[in-house]
């Protein structure tokens, strides 16, 4: 039965093996668990981690069984008193059976816990305990993007979100336990939703449909800044999105191509081939018919001149990333371990302890998970980050954004990371601003007034070398910071950290308008293509 022993793992191996996401999606620990189910468990059991232990600590128990490591009662007490199907296990497992033994104890042991604290039902239990130990980071909304593609904002909140308040403000979404029916409408990005931190909507016909889109709000910023106001989208004929799995980038610039008088197509590259596979379910799901996917293809193989990319107007360029952005559900998280009768650490964040083979006595059953992050992770937080390997990073994505500058009909183009550092960011675009292909072709960064509405009045932009500690320097122009987009991670707007800045250049007949005016004052220099 793996699964526990699987989370033990996860929860126990040493920092050289990366965040959560990593531990449970990478292959490094060996693991054999579903990751969905093995990240669902970890989560949840994080969540009533001080309540359960309360009940382990009470029923007294540990002593008697051999085989529970405190980590390991805790996973099980966990999903014994609060999965819908009980422990994961047959009935006939060692592990089962060492808390079943002990099944009459935990009951009254809970009970007592639930009367303590005057809950009388299991979900206004939950939500005292979400009270009573909210997570340790500010809490992140559960952003949900509604895929127009499929649906509409009202027809969702007439069904999924059936007997929601939808007039909250963000912070008293964020502070809402996930049991609470309450939403935000964002007024940055349309059709995007602020839901209570941990509520969870895999399993609503919506989500499975592909109605609805668990992405961050910070992550609907490019696709909206590359399609521009209703007018703008006019100029739109074909796409390119460069790095695109998992794809909610991708759908979400589909839903602005496909109002278009004219739909183009958009082509989307992805370099990995496994990355690629998750790219084209989540375009069949999200009803994005007008994608064409490259599957393991490298953007920067791609020749700009190829005749089947001479309508390509609008590229969105997200390419991999430190990662350094993502917060909370990316940590590993501290545990309270039940009292160890049998002499073992009480607390486990500085455990690291190397995973031993153990006997896998059973065979995986089918497991219920009461709630799952999804598979789809735009990036991955990379812990082991240099400066080294930051400066590769930026080598790499500046190559990418200069890439994309040179397709012959491009109009605009937009840049993003999930990443804090001004090297990645603000360091990228003032080196693209400084290239050839860019000065060549009258690139420029595009002004915040210029930008959509609701992007144009963020109130955070591009920031100097010289405001951070690292020191990171970009020479950018005041107004080509303002043209910047940064979200801060854990602040009082809700979002990962992350980073957008749109390049435009007139298009040909505008250019030779500007041409033609400006001959007058001589100061044009014309485009070199
Ligand atoms: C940050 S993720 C993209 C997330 C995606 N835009 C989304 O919103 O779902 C970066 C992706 O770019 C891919 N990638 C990186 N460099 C690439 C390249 N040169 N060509 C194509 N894909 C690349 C990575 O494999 C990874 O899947």
């Amino acid at each position: 039965m793996s699964l526990y022993y699987d989370a033990a793992t996860v929860l126990t191996s040493g920092p050289q093996d990366g965040s959560l996401r990593s531990r449970v999606y990478g292959n490094k620990l060996n693991l054999k668990s579903k990751p969905a189910h093995l990240y669902a468990l970890i989560s949840e059991t994080v969540k009533f981690n001080h309540f359960v232990k309360e009940i382990i600590d009470n029923a007294a128990f540990l002593s008697e069984e051999p085989k529970l490591t405190p980590i390991l009662s805790l996973l099980l007490v966990h999903d014994h008193c609060f999965a819908k199907g009980g422990i994961a296990a047959p009935a006939g497992h060692s592990l089962r059976q060492a808390i079943e033994r002990h099944k009459a104890r935990l009951q009254a042991e809970f009970t007592k816990a639930r009367l303590r604290r005057k809950c009388a039902t299991l979900d206004a239990l939950k939500e005292c305990l979400l009270r009573e130990n909210p997570p340790t980071h500010r809490s992140q909304p559960r952003w949900i993007r509604i895929n127009t593609l499929k649906s509409r904002l009202a027809d969702q909140l007439a069904t999924t979100f059936k007997g929601y308040r939808s007039d909250a403000t963000l912070g008293e979404v964020a502070q809402s336990p996930a049991t609470v029916k309450v939403l935000a409408i964002d007024q940055t990005v349309p059709d995007v939703l602020a839901l209570p931190p941990y509520s969870d909507f895999t399993k609503t016909q919506a989500y499975k449909n592909g109605e609805i889109i668990l992405q961050d709000k910070a992550s609907c910023f490019p696709a909206y800044l590359l399609a521009g106001s209703l007018e703008e989208r006019g100029t739109i004929r074909d796409c390119m999105d460069g790095c695109a799995a998992p794809g909610n980038k991708t759908s979400h610039l589909a839903t602005f191509v496909v109002e278009t008088d004219h739909p183009g197509s958009i082509y989307a590259c992805e370099r990995d081939r496994q990355r690629s596979q998750v790219l084209k379910r989540m375009m069949d799901k999200s009803g994005a018919k007008n994608v064409t996917v490259f599957a393991g293809q490298d953007f920067l193989s791609i020749d700009p001149q190829d005749v089947r990319f001479k309508n390509v107007t609008h590229l969105l360029l997200d390419p991999s990333c430190s990662g350094s952005g993502i917060i909370g559900r990316e940590d590993i998280p501290t545990l309270a371990l039940p009292e160890d009768p049998k002499g073992q650490k009480t607390r486990i964040a500085s455990t690291t302890r190397t995973p031993k083979k153990r006997k896998r006595d059973q065979e995986e059953p089918k497991v219920e998970v009461s709630s799952a992050e999804p598979l789809d992770a735009e990036e991955t937080k990379d812990i082991s980050l240099d400066r080294t390997r930051l400066q590769r990073l930026a080598a790499l994505q500046t190559r990418i954004v200069e890439h994309a500058l040179a397709f012959p009909a491009a109009l605009r183009v937009t840049y993003s990371t999930c990443s804090v550092h001004v090297e990645e960011n603000e360091g990228v675009v003032s080196r693209v601003i400084d290239s050839e292909v860019a000065r060549s072709r009258g690139w420029r960064v595009l002004r915040r007034d210029d930008q959509v509405a609701g992007l144009r009045d963020w109130r955070h932009r591009g920031i100097n070398g010289s405001a951070t500690d690292t020191g990171e320097d970009s020479t950018l122009t005041q107004e080509e910071l303002e043209g910047c987009i940064r979200c801060h991670p854990g602040d009082e707007e809700g979002t990962m950290g992350f980073f957008v800045c749109a390049f435009a250049r007139p298009s040909q007949r505008e250019g030779q308008a500007v041409k033609h005016s400006s001959q007058t004052s001589e100061s044009w220099e014309g485009f070199a293509d």
